[in-house]
């Protein structure tokens, strides 16, 4: 790995994660830089703060293949290109074929809105509260074809308060998600986190057990 590792981002929307990581790697003691931001949604936002901090991009909508496989393929191809050492999903709403996730398993990464295992797939808000979870919050995991399934590294916890609807849980997770996304990719970037031929996330050559957990910040 270079001296700074390289990130290709995949976004969707608004692009706050991206905004993190971007926020982040133009701190002096980053150990990565973003190279390439991929959107498959020519509306999002997170395009426009890619292009506010010079960072290249490129649009590839999933509307225009008739498979996964052919949309995985293209994807796949733009990111080769780009050569990078991670490919962090930040938003990113396209389940990813198993064929795609095997060439870049181990160097993926997701950010997703709940504690994993907990509230895979979508809408993870509106269904902490219909279960009056008292705790939510945010995982980072590296990506395999299992979707939200893959080895949790780093969780931040937020509290559920009695008067959250699902706009204001969610503004307290993205907080944190903003947390802990630029740490877990920094931790990749330094060769501190592997994923394990155990299939297990290894953080300074220990299988971690259960993801490192963070309460919400003050
Ligand atoms: N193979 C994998 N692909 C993806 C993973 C993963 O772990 N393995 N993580 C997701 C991110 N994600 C939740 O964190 C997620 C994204 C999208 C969906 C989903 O149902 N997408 C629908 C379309 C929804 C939309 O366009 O609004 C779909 O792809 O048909 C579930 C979970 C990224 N990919
Ligand atoms: N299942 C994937 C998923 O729901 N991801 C979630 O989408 C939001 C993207 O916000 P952003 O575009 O502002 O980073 C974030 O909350 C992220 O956890």
């Amino acid at each position: 790995m270079s001296a700074r590792a390289r990130l290709a981002v995949l976004i969707s929307g608004s692009g706050s994660n991206l905004q993190a990581l971007i926020d982040d790697s133009q701190r002096a003691d980053a150990p990565f830089e973003i190279g390439l931001v991929i959107s498959n949604r020519a509306d999002a936002a997170g395009l426009e703060r890619a292009g506010r901090a010079g960072i290249p991009t490129q649009t590839l909508s999933h509307r225009g293949f008739e498979t996964r496989a052919a949309y995985d393929t293209a994807l796949a191809e733009l990111l080769a290109a780009q050569a990078p050492d991670l490919i962090a999903l930040a938003g990113f709403m396209r389940i990813l074929t198993p064929g795609f996730v095997e060439q870049w398993q181990g160097r993926m990464l997701n950010i997703h809105p709940s504690l994993l295992p907990n509230y895979r797939g979508l809408h993870t808000h509106a269904r902490v509260l219909e279960a009056g979870d008292p705790w939510h919050g945010a995982t980072v995991h590296f990506v395999t074809a299992e979707l939200d399934g893959g080895p949790a590294i780093l969780q931040a916890r937020v509290p559920v308060l009695a008067d959250d609807d699902p706009a204001r849980l969610a503004a307290r997770v993205l907080a944190e998600e903003h947390r802990i996304y630029p740490l877990a990719v920094r931790w990749f970037a330094e060769g501190r986190l592997v994923l394990g031929s155990d299939h297990r996330a290894w953080f300074d050559e220990q299988p971690l057990s259960a993801p490192v957990i963070l309460d919400a910040s003050a």
